[in-house]
């Protein structure tokens, strides 16, 4: 701990949309103070991403690419810890994510892999995972767990404030005006299966710069089919496996050019945030969008028109939009140290606030 007693603590996040590891330093009470730091994102290769992809639904040899990761997510710490000039001694705790391979919260199951014993042996460190597990255990979602973060980022902000995550899953979190006002849910598809379609159509990793999308005719039957899921009319709190959408989105672009598919799976995205509107107690009086998803114009513009009121990229609040969810776990790491809840009932459905993660100590 920093001499005012805040943690120094490294938060790792290894998305749904594979695309690497998140890794990012805060400073933090795990309560109101936050102080962002360091930041980097190390990207994954095509053979690991592969790899990852073979043991999605948890199939295929989970061990070994569970020993991978971990082994890929101590890098990255090593990496952020040089660049942020800290030693082994000046870090508090690590909260480590781990990737999502099979998430199932209504059969009770949820599963990340990433060895957190291993991380704390391999780094010095200790290491607090299975953020996820305890929430799902007592029947709740176990996602999205961020929101503790979001509220404790917008202090000052005018409320109602919506936070959207658009990673390769979305996911809301709504903040109301009072203390314990807080709804959060996935909201559907955000970059996945835009990602999967490009890399299938015209093997690119993603739609970079919404380019295809840009070039390309929705047609609004399709759409409003897509739209027309169960999901949608679900009441939130509800989360998300990353391939929920997987099976639609393949019938409701059959025969689709490249461009075509790209623009209906981006206005996919952008109808389903507007769908999330009809659970909000109250209209959102802005939108702040963090993760990658932010960086697709077409994305952006599709949201603004269709949300009406200012949609801000986190960067215009000084908010780290890269690093934010890799931050949210570093806070989560914390605050599960300190016995505080990371779940409550509005943003998992938890029965009550509960705390949850298992503490690895350094050996
Ligand atoms: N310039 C860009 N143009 C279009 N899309 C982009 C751009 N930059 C990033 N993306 C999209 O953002 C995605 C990565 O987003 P992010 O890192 O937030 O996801 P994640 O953390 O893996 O997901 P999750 O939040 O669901 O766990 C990429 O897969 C890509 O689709
Ligand atoms: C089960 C799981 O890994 N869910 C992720 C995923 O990616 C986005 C969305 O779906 C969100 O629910 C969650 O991650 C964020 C970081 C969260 O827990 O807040």
């Amino acid at each position: 701990m920093t001499d005012n007693s805040l943690f120094v603590a490294i938060g790792l996040m290894s998305g749904t949309s594979m695309d690497g590891i998140d890794a990012a330093v805060i400073r933090t009470d795990g309560a109101l103070v936050v102080e962002a730091g360091a930041a980097l994102t190390v990207p994954y290769d095509e053979g690991f991403r592969a790899r990852l992809r073979s043991v999605l639904g948890e199939r295929g040899d989970v061990a070994g690419v569970e020993a991978e990761l971990t082994c890929r997510h101590a890098d990255a710490v090593r990496r952020l810890m040089e660049e942020a000039g800290l030693s082994v001694a000046e870090v508090d705790l690590v909260g480590f994510h781990g990737h999502t391979i099979r998430h199932e919260p209504d059969k009770g199951i949820t599963r990340q892999i990433g060895d957190g014993a291993r991380l704390a042996a391999a780094l010095g460190i200790a290491v607090v995972d299975r953020l996820r597990y305890a929430d799902v255990a007592a029947g709740g979602e176990g996602a999205p767990l961020a929101p503790a973060y979001h509220r404790a980022l917008a202090g000052g902000l005018e409320r109602p404030l919506a936070v959207l995550n658009l990673g390769g899953v979305g996911n809301v979190t709504w903040i109301g005006p009072g203390e314990d006002d807080l709804l959060a849910f996935d909201t559907g598809p955000a970059n996945a299966l835009l990602d999967d379609w490009c890399r299938r159509t015209v093997g690119t990793e993603c739609d970079l710069d919404g380019r295809l999308a840009a070039s390309g005719r929705v047609d609004p039957d399709r759409l409003a089919g897509l739209l027309e899921h169960g999901y949608f009319a679900r009441r939130p709190p509800k989360s998300l496996d990353r391939d929920e959408f997987a099976a639609i989105a393949a019938t409701g672009t059959e025969g689709l050019s490249p461009a075509d598919g790209a623009a209906l799976l981006a206005a996919f995205t952008v109808g389903s945030v507007g769908r999330a509107l009809d659970w909000l107690p109250e209209p959102p009086r802005r939108w702040i969008v963090c993760g990658g998803g932010r960086r697709n114009p077409v994305l952006m513009a599709g949201l603004r028109d269709r949300l009406g009121v200012p949609v801000d990229d986190a960067g215009a609040h000084g908010w780290d939009g890269d690093a934010l969810e890799a931050q949210a776990f570093a806070y989560l790491a914390v605050r599960s140290r300190l016995g505080l809840p990371i779940s409550f009932p509005g943003t998992t459905r938890a029965p009550r606030p509960l705390t949850g993660g298992r503490l690895n100590p350094a050996s």
